[in-house]
């Protein structure tokens, strides 16, 4: 058996507690001087360092994180990883003043990512993908929920997972898979919706379960996209073979993405700024987790969902970053933390657990990952600050210094570490 390793001359040690998703902010504990002990994957025991100290067995490997602050690795539960080009052009319209709705209407948006992830090589998509991948650790993002969806057709798609694939099995970011090939209507069914989810249904799902690496169908649940009825088709039909469910609900306008949500048991509905209070109680009746994505609201200049509504109504709340080239081109999760605590009216609580122990939640890994606590993975992200509040007081600084995943450490001092 491998010797265990300690990690001690730790400043504060800020983490939640439990194995499911919770609205009880007060499910936080928070250790000074403390210490973690880390057998394989897995974290063996926190406390107060010299309680921890004790109880290490004589061939325990000591590493001093002098004056670090430790949380549990990030998850982010909603990316778009794999996609090619840059729509940095359409970016700066948008700034001239162009509206995201109308440049998608000319042709742009999510269209001019699919003409540009379908032109580029597997080999090209895995570069870039495999950068952002690196830059998410190097911020302590440790597992995250990675969507296709810009192929729309079969051949991209499968090119999105197959890359997924390969990254997955390469890259010390934990993955879990989401296929959304209902993420627009491609230009081969422009006016069509209903005939693409009805090749989606027949053609694709059957071949991407069959694949059994794909946990999640989601679907763009949204006007002049994919509307309700087509959206419980197609949701039905990823049920109906096996596959959880998730869906982009009511971003843009109050369509009733949420309420679809509830009435289907998806695992988690996303975005949700404009779902009704009667949609967010009915989530919260059916344990669907509200993720929000403040990043979008922040790029889109649009307006914000209100968190403290979703709490008042019993909902657990994730954040993500919405990684993806059109409305949030980022992957910071400290940074979601500091829009849900300005911008949503979050408390640093409510933040810190929508990151690490709910995000894990709505990927359905709440039991194993998401707090620092015995028997849960080893997923420690140190801080380079005195204390975990410093993620959203001091704002706009990546402060994650050093990352463990399952046990190895894969950052040292603010370098990937490359075996
Ligand atoms: N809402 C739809 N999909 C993405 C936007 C993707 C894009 O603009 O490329 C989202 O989650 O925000
Ligand atoms: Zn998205």
């Amino acid at each position: 058996m491998t010797s265990p390793t300690c990690y001690v001359g730790i400043s504060e040690l800020f983490s939640g507690t439990g194995r499911a998703g919770t609205t009880r902010t007060e499910a936080v504990q928070r250790i000074a001087n403390a210490a973690i002990l880390v057998r394989g994957e897995q974290i063996e025991h926190v406390g107060p360092e010299s309680e921890v100290r004790a109880a290490c067995p004589a061939d325990t490997r000591f590493v001093d994180m002098q004056g670090k602050t430790a949380i549990p690795g990030f998850v982010d539960p909603h990316i778009h990883l794999v996609w090619g080009g840059d729509r940095s052009g359409e970016f700066n319209r948008r700034l001239h003043g162009a509206g995201y709705v109308e440049i998608a209407a000319e042709g742009g948006g999510i269209k001019s990512t699919v003409r540009q992830t379908r032109a580029a090589s597997a080999d090209a998509l895995a570069t870039k993908a495999r950068k952002t991948l690196d830059t998410m650790l190097l911020h302590g993002i440790t597992t995250i929920e990675a969507k296709s969806g810009y192929g729309l057709d079969r051949a991209t798609e499968l090119k999105q997972l197959d890359v997924m694939d390969q990254l997955s099995a390469a890259h010390p970011i934990e993955m879990i898979q989401t296929f959304m090939g209902a993420h627009e209507v491609p230009p081969e069914y422009a006016g069509r919706p209903g005939d693409y989810i009805d090749m989606l249904n027949q053609e694709l799902l059957p071949e991407v379960k069959e694949r059994g690496t794909v946990t999640y169908v989601d679907i763009f649940c949204e006007k002049n996209v994919f509307e309700l009825e087509d959206s419980r088709k197609h949701l039905q039909a990823a049920l109906d073979h096996g596959f959880k469910i998730r869906l982009h609900a009511d971003e843009l306008f109050p369509l009733g993405g949420a309420g679809l949500a509830a009435e289907l048991g998806a695992v988690s509905a996303d975005h949700l700024v404009h779902a009704s209070k009667e949609h967010q109680r009915a989530m919260a009746a059916s344990g669907t987790i509200a993720t929000l994505l403040p990043g979008t609201s922040f790029f889109l200049r649009a307006a914000y969902a209100d968190a403290a509504s979703f709490q008042e109504a019993g909902c657990t709340i994730a954040l993500s970053t919405d990684y993806n080239p059109g409305s949030s081109h980022t992957i910071s999760q400290a940074l979601m933390m500091a829009l849900g605590c300005m911008k949503m009216g979050m408390t640093f609580e409510q933040a810190f657990l929508a990151v690490t122990l709910n995000a894990a939640a709505a990927i359905e890994k709440a039991d194993t990952h998401g707090t620092l606590e015995p028997g849960k993975q080893a997923d420690i992200v140190f801080l380079d600050t005195p204390g975990a509040m410093h993620l959203v007081y001091y704002w706009g600084v990546n402060h994650v210094s050093d990352v463990v995943k399952a046990g190895r450490r894969v950052v040292t001092d603010r370098r990937l570490i490359t075996t």
